[in-house]
């Protein structure tokens, strides 16, 4: 084994950056592209701007040897799947340019990789499919032409790649993903060397599925990934990044490989510091004390306490955020509107490079020796209420009354609230905001708007209606807008997947409801017809999970405030006459923390926050939730504790293979018997069988007929003829069962 001769890590360093582009230049030159209106070579030449301004500005802000290969045309894991041949054969056939977005996206014939949550965040990857006979063959061409391209900038880089150890554990398609680790290391190895000879001094890795539970078995599988890649000849410095949490028993493995530096969350995982194995000793610790999660601006003198602290036991210490900076928008400077003492207590990714640099300057001058005390900070007293005597009386009861005052037939259909934004509608608060219309006006053309959606909704005849929440922009930016304690920014937007973006809210102080919400739209609606409306509400868990919340008092706490709030929309829902009421909770799995131990504790008191929102409810009122994204199973429990008389849930996208786990649930329940995602529009023979495997596992009087989410991705053309044929399948259904019925009755 050669020792490689490898410079030593940047003082300061991000784990990565955003690259949706300031103004969503990628988003846009990618909908372009898609739809037909910009060439390859136009798509391409928006990347490679991307890329220039994404490495000048670093350069700008002070940083060494920004990282490469962060930028990605769809998504990283998928990137990663490419580099290493991991390409499902189906996926083949397309023409050669555009076999990365069939994968992404689907084709015509060829439904797309299954794409899930990144660990807890709300960015979504491109699942990886694997299997016995996947054959690796590494191709180094994007890494190195992102390094290239750097070098003629004038700019080292370090390329980023996903670890081989988490790409395997985030694949599908293989009982023992790690079983395939030997192969995949080969195909590394190749990458490596490629970036070695193309003169990459570091390599970073990333390895965030070390913060989550690992058995021994993976452990090994680690130690054994990095002992080889560490014994690979003319190889660069390698940088195993971990992030999102802790990494508890993995840190001692790693230490133990001849891996040069070790990333570490010290953010989350500040655990950690107690116990810093001896082995360490020879290792560039990368400590990640500006978090890449959350907007707050870091406290420097906490930071510099622990960096200090580290410096006495590891070999460097390079001052770095907690994980990539995709997570968090671009510039504060780009916000206009929010109040001066709010911004003082804002970074975006900018000010976070910014936090880096100064603390790492601020670490060269500190003596060595010299460790700081941490300051204390007293969190200070917060305003949470009291939870409501969280229980409604036995479902039997509630069941049996909401029946006689709703009286609906067997498979009732329901949407799950939105109805398709249509581009005026989406240009009329365009013009609201720019103060081009004025509110009456612009309530006119929502009011005109829930018009149609209701008169459409009847001829469908649909037997729940809901008003199609043309107001909302976003379903929790919404109720942001409108709670007390909220702010929004203008262009604080992050990528969720793909060319998606969202806007979240910054949760920066107590949050109090200073008037209803959406109680005038869903009596608007409610008085334009017969037929029962659903009021439609954002859960507390949801709310908080798609914002940027605040960290001096604990995420409980807060949840709390807003379950208030979303409580005294249920009881004014209520007493405007809406009978049903939808509370949606969709982000319930993606707060999960990582590690099972912590789990409990978290679904206690998102189902306690959740309860608090609607346990007011009178008996015929009935409380629907709604909950979408594959994963529910893991959940089923919390979900059941929620209490809800209706659950609607996502499940023809993942072709039912929920069904079988929702067997014993108590409650009426709506699996989506309708994929939203896709343009195709179902037939209604294949709604008809989705629903009938639904009849297979549950009995009929507790079944719902629903999409699986809202509609207000698709076009009124395809929601019409779906919803036709929804109605179409479950009347047909509907009859066989009365018939049933009554020929019991005899
Ligand atoms: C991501 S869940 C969305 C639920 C919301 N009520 C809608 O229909 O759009
Ligand atoms: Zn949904």
């Amino acid at each position: 084994m050669t020792t490689p001769r490898i410079s030593p890590f940047p003082a300061a360093t991000v784990l990565g950056y955003p690259r949706i582009g300031r103004r969503r230049e990628l988003k846009r030159a990618l909908e372009a592209y898609w739809d037909g209106r910009a060439t390859a070579d136009e798509l391409r030449r928006t990347g490679r701007e991307l890329r220039r301004d994404a490495w000048t500005r670093l350069a700008e802000l002070g940083l060494d040897r920004p990282p490469s290969n962060t930028f990605s045309a769809y998504d990283h894991v998928l990137d990663t799947a490419v580099m290493l041949g991991a390409v499902p054969r189906r996926y083949r056939d397309a023409a050669p340019g555009e076999v990365y977005f069939a994968m992404a996206r689907g084709t015509g014939d060829v439904a797309p990789l299954r794409m899930t949550k990144w660990f807890d965040t709300n960015y979504h990857y491109i699942v990886p499919e694997i299997g016995p006979d996947t054959v690796f063959t590494a191709d180094p061409g994007k890494p190195v032409a992102e390094l290239r391209e750097a070098r003629d900038l004038g700019v080292a880089t370090r390329p980023v790649l996903v670890g081989p150890v988490t790409f395997l554990l985030l694949a599908e398609g293989m009982d023992v993903p790690l079983d395939r680790l030997d192969d995949v290391l080969g195909a590394y190895e190749t990458v490596l060397t490629a970036l070695a000879a193309e003169g990459a001094d570091w390599v970073q890795l990333d390895e965030p599925a070390l913060a989550a539970d690992r058995t021994e078995a993976e452990l090994d599988a680690v130690r054994h990934a990095y002992r080889r890649l560490g014994a690979l000849t003319g190889r660069p410095g390698l940088f195993v990044a971990t992030y999102f949490g802790g990494i508890g028993p993995a840190l001692p493995v790693l230490a133990g490989t001849p891996v040069e530096a070790i990333g570490l969350d010290l953010v989350r995982g500040d655990d950690h510091l107690g116990d810093l194995p001896e082995a360490l000793a020879g290792k560039t610790v990368v400590a990640g004390v500006v978090s890449g999660r959350d907007v707050w601006r870091t406290d420097a003198d906490t930071a510099l306490a622990t960096l200090a602290g580290l410096r006495e036991r590891a070999a460097q210490v390079s001052v770095s955020t907690s994980c990539s900076l995709l997570h968090v928008p671009y510039d504060l400077d780009a916000e206009t509107d929010l109040s001066p003492e709010l911004v003082r207590r804002l970074a975006f990714a900018d000010q976070k490079v910014a936090e880096v640099v100064d603390l790492a300057a601020r670490l060269a001058v500190l003596p060595s020796g010299a460790v700081p005390a941490v300051p204390r900070v007293t969190a200070p007293p917060a305003a949470t209420p009291a939870p409501a005597p969280a229980v409604r009386t036995p479902y039997e009861t509630r069941a049996a009354a909401q029946a006689r005052h709703l009286r609906l037939p067997p498979l009732p259909t329901t949407t799950i609230g939105s109805f398709p934004q249509t581009g005026e509608l989406r240009a009329a608060r365009a013009e609201l905001t720019a103060g081009r219309l004025d509110e009456a006006a612009y309530d006119e053309r929502v009011r005109a708007e829930i018009e149609q959606v209701v008169r459409l909704q009847e001829r469908l005849g649909l037997d729940v209606l809901v008003h199609g929440e043309p107001e909302r922009n976003d379903m929790v930016q919404y109720f942001a807008e409108h709670l007390d304690g909220f702010a929004v920014t203008r262009h604080g937007w992050v990528q969720s997947y793909g060319s998606r973006c969202t806007r979240p809210p910054i949760l920066h102080g107590d949050v109090r409801r200073p008037a209803p919400i959406t109680v005038r739209w869903a009596s608007y609606a409610d008085s334009l017809t017969p037929k029962p409306v659903k009021g439609m509400l954002t859960g507390p868990v949801t709310i908080v999970a798609w914002s940027f919340v605040r960290r001096d008092i604990p995420l409980r706490d807060v949840t709390m405030q807003v379950a208030e709030a979303v409580r005294e929309e249920v009881r004014d829902l209520e007493q405007a006459g809406i009978s049903i009421i939808q509370v949606d909770e969709p982000a319930l799995r993606e707060l999960l923390p990582l590690r099972t131990a912590d789990q409990r504790k978290y679904l206690t008191w998102a189902v306690e926050s959740y309860r608090h929102a609607t346990s007011s409810a009178a008996d015929h009122t009935q409380i629907h939730t709604h909950l979408c994204y594959s994963q529910a199973d893991q959940i089923l429990t919390a979900i059941e504790a929620l209490d809800a008389d209706v659950t609607t849930i996502e499940s023809a996208r993942s072709a039912g293979r929920i069904l079988p786990t929702l067997r014993t649930f108590p409650r009426a329940l709506g699996p989506g018997v309708y994929d939203i995602h896709s343009p195709r529009v179902p037939t209604s023979a294949e709604i008809e069988k989705s629903l009938r495997a639904i009849l297979d596992v549950l009995p009929a009087d507790r079944v719902w007929s629903n999409p699986d989410c809202g509609l207000k991705t698709r076009t009124y053309p395809q929601v019409e003829e779906a919803l036709t044929n929804l109605v179409t399948a479950t009347h047909h259904l509907r009859d066989a069962i009365e018939g049933e019925t009554s020929r019991s009755r005899g």
